[in-house]
């Protein structure tokens, strides 16, 4: 459910306009991974065309001196694809395969696109989800990450070349909405826990 605030109609068209051009991007991004994949460019156009997508607004206050060291813990993000856009203040941090944080450097109108976990799922761990974290930064920061989840009812299968003799299939079938839940459920678990 999308909360606006009153008055600032402009604010609510330029960020539904956002979303609708991250959501553009990311089936975009989709087409070159199904070309990099070897399976047909518009697999993934069907099963991105009614998203479980979420576009999070993000403000951390200027953290330097304060108790909490990050503004955001290591994580990896839950769907297929992030497109994150930033106002330029650093603070995000990217972990290297081989361990080691590096900071993600800003390039003036790029946006920074995150392998997510479903995708990983989808390609049997031939992509990777890239863990990540948000120092406190020294300035106050805005950021906006598009999430991009699959349809609820697409079934997110390991692709069929990313199987083969000697490398099964890691995860089970599953649709959108059940992977989703699944990981909401997994995050919020404590929430639940009863005292
Ligand atoms: O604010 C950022 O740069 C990243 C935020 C993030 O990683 C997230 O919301 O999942
Ligand atoms: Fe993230």
């Amino acid at each position: 459910m999308n909360l606006w605030p009153e008055g600032r109609a402009d604010l609510r068209a330029a960020i539904l306009g956002h979303f609708d051009a991250a959501w553009s991007l990311g089936r975009l991004l989709h087409r070159g991974f199904a070309l990099d994949l070897g399976i047909e460019e518009d697999f993934f156009d069907a099963r991105l065309d009614r998203p479980l997508a979420t576009l999070r607004l993000l403000h951390y206050p200027a953290g330097s001196g304060q108790a909490a060291p990050l503004g955001a813990g290591e994580h990896t993000d839950y769907g297929c694809v992030t497109v994150l856009a930033t106002d330029g203040v650093a603070g995000l941090q990217v972990k290297r395969r081989g361990g080691g944080w590096e900071d993600v450097p800003t390039l003036p109108g790029a946006f920074i696109c995150n392998i997510g976990d479903c995708l990983m799922r989808w390609t049997n761990d031939v992509y990777a989800s890239t863990p990540h974290r948000v120092r406190a930064p020294e300035a106050e920061r805005y950021s906006a990450a598009f999430f991009l989840d699959p349809n609820p009812d697409a079934v997110v299968a390991v692709l069929p070349g990313c199987t083969g003799p000697g490398n099964p299939p890691r995860y089970t079938p599953i649709t959108g909405a059940a992977y989703l839940r699944a990981k909401l459920d997994e995050t919020y678990a404590h929430r639940r826990e009863p005292g």
